[in-house]
């Protein structure tokens, strides 16, 4: 039997559209492998959405996602918009539609795929085996903490304030997310925080060790957020499953993007209680090589799938697209940010045509 799915898809700025074109083409190619149907519709955000409507996330866009299975994102932001105030720029439209989905869970897996071992600039034996899953809250933190803004103060002087806060109940749910997941991985969970001088940080770690008593199969760690940036780059096979907030979790999982080679190789899951998943790269739009056809289009690929695993429940969709991308990278295509010695360097859209021939085989 065949299966509908709505997907809504929000391309964006800057390498989104690039990389979007090529991932719907993926998709199709699947959808008719493993009977599935994909009803797609394309809505604005961001940059682009600001210059059609004046607004980075218009109502029509968040009703479009709440209507369907789920959403394709590929990313926003460029240089065009950057002076404008915070709550009129691209990347507030991101925040909007995580806000007003509750997209409270964000899944940001670091797998260092064999194939691309060389890229990492990190030694070998340093980032070899490693496969690491962020778990980072995307809804809460100093993202979203009151007050917020650009104030004059009484010396005439501006004054700008964002807050840090989380209450208990915003702990525990991605708490309970990450332990679910460490528990179904190798067992292992690190909440990272900054306890030795955040009261936010203290509240993060007094929550997360009291709800380590439900989880007494996983072993609980605590590091501070610069000792596990080092970490990171030091020793990243120490590390199964981080949780952390909002602007920890950004930098952690840029760092650790680092270790699989690009961060045009990483894919994220956003996830809620009650709407449609939002899927989405790491990545940002790269305006530097926007128009160019020289993004890595994989991000993007591997953000389907996990549409397809997490969002879909369609696991051997999402496992056959896996399996193709490293058939592609076996194969020596690389786009330049993946590329090394000996490989053939490709641009987005032939990545993409290869990607298809290794699904059709
Ligand atoms: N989720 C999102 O939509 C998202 C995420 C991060 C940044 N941004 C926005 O993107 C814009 C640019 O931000 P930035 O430059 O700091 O980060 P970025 O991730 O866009 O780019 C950082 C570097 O990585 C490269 N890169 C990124 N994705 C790539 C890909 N798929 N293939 C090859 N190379 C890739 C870029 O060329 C650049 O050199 C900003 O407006 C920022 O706010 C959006
Ligand atoms: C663009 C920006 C709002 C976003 C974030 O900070 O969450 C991005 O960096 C990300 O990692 O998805
Ligand atoms: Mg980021």
């Amino acid at each position: 039997m065949i299966q509908n799915y709505r997907i809504t898809l929000l391309p964006g700025d800057g390498i989104g559209p690039e990389i979007m074109a090529v991932t719907v083409d993926v998709l199709k190619v699947v959808g008719k492998k493993f009977d599935i149907q994909f009803d797609f519709q394309e809505a604005l955000i961001g940059g682009a959405a600001i210059d059609a409507t004046g607004e980075p996330l218009p109502e029509a866009t968040l009703k479009t996602c709440r209507g369907s299975d789920a959403v394709l994102l590929a990313a926003i932001g460029g240089y065009k918009w950057d002076s404008l105030p915070s709550d009129k720029r691209p990347e507030a439209g991101l925040l909007g539609l995580r806000a007003g989905l509750e997209l409270f869970a964000n899944l940001r897996p670091a797998k260092i795929i064999p194939q691309l071992i060389d890229a990492s600039t990190l030694k070998k034996e340093v980032v070899e085996g490693v496969d690491i899953m962020v778990v980072r809250e995307l809804t809460g933190g100093i993202y979203f903490g009151k007050p917020k803004g650009i104030f004059d103060t009484e010396t005439g002087e501006k004054r700008g304030i964002n807050t840090m806060a989380y209450t208990e109940a915003e702990i525990e749910r991605i708490g309970k997310v990450a332990f679910d997941a460490a528990r179904k991985r190798g067992g292992k969970l690190c909440s990272v925080d900054k306890a030795n001088v955040l009261d936010v940080s203290q509240l993060w770690r007094n929550k997360i060790t009291k709800l380590a008593e439900e989880y007494q199969d996983v072993e609980l760690s605590h590091l501070y957020v610069d000792n596990a940036a080092m970490q990171l780059l030091r020793a990243p096979k120490q590390f199964d499953t981080i949780v952390t907030g909002n602007l920890f979790g950004d930098i952690l999982s840029d760092a650790a993007a680092m270790l699989t080679g690009s961060i045009g190789m990483l894919p994220s899951a956003s996830l809620g209680a009650n709407a449609p998943g939002v899927f989405e790269p790491v990545h940002g739009s790269a305006p530097d090589i926007a128009g160019q056809d020289k993004a890595n289009p994989l991000a993007q690929i591997l953000s389907a799938a996990m549409m397809l695993r997490y969002g879909l429940n369609q696991g051997d969709a999402a496992d056959y697209i896996e399996k193709s991308v490293f058939q592609v990278l076996q194969a020596g295509f690389r786009t330049g940010d993946i590329m090394s010695e000996g490989m053939n360097q490709v641009g987005c859209q032939a990545m993409g045509e290869a990607l298809i021939q290794a699904l059709e085989n």
